[in-house]
């Protein structure tokens, strides 16, 4: 006589394979989900060669993520030692030289392995721009220099060159949309308003049909298309339009024969200063001037106000212009303010105020003695001490009677310096357009989110567990009622 065992062959083994293929299937989604752990990252250089220094910028993005947008992130910064590139203009063969201490940093921070892999991109701005009109070969002899000074690194170098102002402000905006997400979002994007030394962009979405086919831009993105309004004024940094506005109120003086003194309303009371015009009538910006003259301060902003607003020419062939002739459709929505307008806004304090308020506070800051302020701020350097009061003046002017942001748009502007530890300016985005980081499509989303992930590996260890159970009771569970005796 013999009895049948209690296993119920064909439970069992359905169970069994059952728990066999949960297993697998844990274990394939455990590799493929932790893969990314092991994260290798890639790097990129940019230079930024600006008219008044030039920065360092490295960038580091996770190898294998390289199309998702806000991937790409900054690492590390370095401000190279003196003045801009185009101040070589007189000893070319040092403009590269002068990279090295950034370089060698460069150098020490990407791992060798990565090294050879790693672009190398120099982009210089409006202070070459004006080399270049000034003289031509000086400016070729200095981008030479930084070329061969470049090339003598282990990364892969990709160019020197002077970028347009339409690149210069559209990457800009692509940078400060980028770090803020909101190529994904569907909440729409932000302005940007960049101001340097020897020029200044302003770049949005408008809406509007573009009257002049010069200032309008267009990019797909993932999968959204925008169409960007965008204008770098040349000559319209905060150094330059200094230039511009001593050579406006000393144009009138000329015919004197004794030394010139200028009153300067944008200067403080007390600011003293003896000046050669070599040092200020230097740029194809201004005309060559060739009076010394005594620098003066007067303290009154609502005088440096006029005397600033006579710096822009108002003459429009379109339904609307900024200023200069260039058209302009109304200001809309968000703006990012960053480089000097960050700089100049943070230092006088007036980045959380309103229009009025700041104008306010400007007036009474512009009156503050010159002995006064170099006690208050013994680490500022000289320079910057001097023009706040003039280039405060110069950003509220130029935001508001060119531009036209009003007292209620003003509030829609942030002065920014960095989006996360990422630097708002225009390097970020140039190179994510050359290294072609941001695809005009959006990828396919990936095959699981983090969340979705830990679901579905508690949702199988659950299963499982109930299949042990179920294994555990068709085991020992006797053949019972359904028992039958076999003779
Ligand atoms: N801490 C600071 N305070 C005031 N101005 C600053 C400060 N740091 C930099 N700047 C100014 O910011 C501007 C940067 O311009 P830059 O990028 O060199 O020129 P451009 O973009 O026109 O080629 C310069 O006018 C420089 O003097
Ligand atoms: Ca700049």
């Amino acid at each position: 006589m013999k009895v049948k065992n209690s296993w119920h062959r064909p439970q069992i083994i359905v169970v069994t394979a059952l728990i066999a293929v949960g297993i697998i299937i844990m274990v394939a989604i455990a590799v493929v989900q932790h893969k990314p752990l092991h994260q290798k990252y890639k790097y990129g250089i940019v230079l930024d060669a600006g008219s008044s220094h030039t920065s360092v910028y490295i960038y580091e993005w996770p190898a294998e993520k390289e199309n998702n947008t806000g991937m790409v992130q900054q690492k590390h910064s370095c401000n190279v030692k003196g003045k801009g590139i185009s101040s070589y203009s007189g000893t070319p063969h040092k403009a590269g030289e002068s990279l090295k201490d950034c370089m060698d940093e460069a150098k020490k921070i990407i791992p060798n392995h990565r090294h050879r892999e790693t672009p190398v991109y120099l982009g210089a701005t409006a202070g070459m721009r004006l080399l270049k009109m000034d003289n031509y070969t000086a400016s070729e002899k200095v981008l030479k220099s930084v070329e061969t000074f470049l090339q003598t690194y282990p990364f892969s170098y990709e160019g020197a060159r002077i970028i347009s102002g339409q690149e210069e402000g559209a990457f800009g905006w692509i940078t400060v949309n980028y770090l803020s997400d909101n190529f994904r979002k569907a909440s729409g994007t932000m302005g940007a308003l960049d101001l340097g030394g020897a020029s200044t962009q302003i770049t949005f979405v408008s809406g509007q049909e573009m009257e002049s086919p010069d200032n309008s831009i267009d990019f797909r993105l993932y999968g959204n298309d925008y169409h960007l309004y965008t204008h770098s004024f040349l000559c319209y940094g905060k150094d330059q339009v200094l230039k511009l506005s001593l050579e406006k109120q000393i144009e009138p003086k000329l015919d004197m024969t004794d030394n010139i003194i200028l009153e300067d309303p944008c200067f403080h009371p007390g600011y003293n200063v003896n000046k050669s015009f070599q040092s200020v009538f230097d740029s194809p910006c201004v005309k060559k001037i060739t009076s010394n003259f005594t620098h003066k301060g007067l303290g009154e902003w609502n005088k440096c106000h006029k005397a600033i607003k006579k710096v822009f020419n108002t003459t429009c062939i379109y339904s609307r212009c900024s200023f200069n002739n260039i058209f302009q459709p109304p200001v809309k929505g968000g703006f990012g303010a960053f480089s000097a307008y960050f700089f100049v806004m943070n230092f006088l304090n007036l980045t959380n105020l309103n229009l009025d308020e700041a104008k306010k506070r400007l007036e009474t800051y512009c009156n503050t003695s010159w002995d006064t302020l170099k006690e208050k701020h013994p680490s500022v350097k000289e320079k910057y001490l001097a023009e706040y009061c003039f280039s405060g003046t110069y950003i509220i002017t130029l935001l508001e009677d060119r531009y036209n942001f009003t007292n209620k748009t003003w509030n829609n502007i942030n002065f920014i310096k960095k989006i996360g530890d990422s630097e708002a300016g225009w390097t970020l985005g140039y190179m994510l357009n050359l290294t072609n980081m941001i695809p005009a499509e959006a990828p396919e989303t990936p095959l699981l989110p983090y969340g979705g992930y830990v679901t579905l590996m508690l949702i199988l260890s659950l299963l499982i567990f109930v299949f042990f159970i179920l294994g555990y009771i068709f085991f020992r569970r006797p053949s019972g009622s359904t028992h039958k005796v076999i003779i």
